[in-house]
C-alpha cells in the first residue's frame, strides 16, 4: 500500500539529518533521510551498529528533534513526544513493583479510565498474549519471553496509532524470538497498525515486514537501498522462513548491507590481527 493510497503516511521523514555535538566535535550521524510508513505498512529498518537506526526511531518518536528536515505523523508536525505512538524498546520497561496486570492497567489508568475498567481491559489484554494464568505475577517472577509479552500488552492496551520498535526482541533466546514474532505478526494482522521495526536480525526484518530499508554505516548514514518483501500473509514466521522467496530476499539484503557492514567494523577488525 502506498502513502498516498492509505491517505497521509503514518510516517513521513523529509531530508532528516542528524548531528551530535557541537564544533570541532560534532558528529553527523544520519544524513537526508526521506522515510514513509503508509497506514497500515510495516517497515523495518536495518543497518550496521551505529549507523543512526535507533535515531530516526526517535526522531518520528519526537525523542530526538532533527539538526534538519522534518518529521510528521499522521500529518502533523513532530514536535515533542509523540502522543499516539506507542514504543516498545530493548530495555524493560516495566515496573518491579507492580504486578503484570498492574503494569498492563497503568498503562489506561494514566489516561484517565477507573481502575476497574483498566483492570478489566488489561485482563483482556493478558490474556491475548497467552498470559492469562500470570496476571499476578511480579516482573521477576516472569521469564524474558513473559516479561516482553506483558510489555507489548501494555503497549496495545492504548491502541496507539502507530507503533515504534527498536530491538524489542533483542535479548531473548532464538526461539522466544520466533514466537514474539508470531504473537507480534498475529497482534498485527488483527489490527494493522503502521510499524517501525527497527533490528539487527535480517531473517527478522524479512519475516516480520512489508519492506525492509538498508541503511549505510555511518557517519552521514542515509538510505542505500529497500525491498519490498511481497512474501504471503499472514505469515507464520518458521514457515515463511522455508519459503526459496525468503531465501532470495535475504542473499538481495545482504548484499547492499556487507559492504556496509565491513566499512562499520573495519578498522576494529584490523586492529584484532594476533
Ligand atoms: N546522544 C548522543 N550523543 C552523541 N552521539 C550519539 C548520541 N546518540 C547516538 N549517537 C551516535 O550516533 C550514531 C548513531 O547511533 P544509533 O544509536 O542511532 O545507531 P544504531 O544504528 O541504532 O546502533 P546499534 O545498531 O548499535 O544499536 C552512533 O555513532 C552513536 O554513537
Amino acid at each position: 500500500m502506498s502513502a498516498e493510497a492509505g491517505g497521509q503516511a503514518a510516517i513521513e521523514l523529509t531530508g532528516v539529518a542528524v548531528s551530535f555535538g557541537a564544533g570541532q566535535q560534532i558528529y553527523r550521524a544520519v544524513a537526508d533521510v526521506d522515510l514513509t510508513v503508509a497506514p497500515g505498512e510495516f517497515v523495518a529498518i536495518v543497518g550496521p551498529t551505529g549507523c543512526g537506526k535507533s535515531t530516526l526511531l526517535n526522531v518520528a518518536a519526537g525523542l530526538q528533534a532533527p539538526s534538519a528536515g522534518h518529521a510528521h505523523v499522521r500529518g502533523r508536525a513532530v514536535s515533542g513526544i509523540v502522543a499516539e505512538a506507542g514504543y516498545l524498546f530493548q530495555a524493560d520497561a516495566l515496573m518491579p513493583w507492580k504486578t503484570a496486570l498492574a503494569n498492563v492497567a497503568v498503562a489506561l489508568e494514566v489516561k484517565g479510565a477507573s481502575k476497574r475498567e483498566a483492570e478489566e481491559r488489561a485482563l483482556a489484554w493478558l490474556a491475548r498474549v497467552g498470559l492469562k494464568t500470570y496476571v499476578h505475577r511480579y516482573p521477576h517472577q516472569l521469564s524474558g519471553g513473559q516479561k516482553k509479552r506483558v510489555a507489548l500488552a501494555q503497549v496495545l492496551i492504548r491502541d496507539p496509532a502507530i507503533l515504534l520498535m527498536d530491538e524489542p526482541f533483542g535479548p531473548l533466546d532464538a526461539q522466544t524470538r520466533t514466537l514474539m514474532g508470531d504473537l507480534l505478526l498475529a497482534l498485527w494482522q488483527a489490527d494493522r497498525k503502521a510499524v517501525l521495526f527497527v533490528t539487527h536480525d535480517l531473517d527478522e526484518a524479512i519475516a516480520l515486514s512489508d519492506r525492509v530499508v538498508v541503511m549505510s554505516a555511518g557517519p552521514s548514514s542515509h538510505i542505500i537501498a529497500e525491498h519490498r518483501i511481497d512474501l504471503p500473509r499472514p505469515r507464520e514466521i518458521g514457515d515463511i522462513r522455508l519459503d526459496p522467496r525468503f531465501h532470495a530476499f535475504q542473499s538481495a539484503i545482504w548484499r547492499d548491507l556487507k559492504a556496509e557492514v565491513m566499512r562499520a567494523y573495519g578498522d576494529e577488525f584490523a586492529g584484532l590481527k594476533v
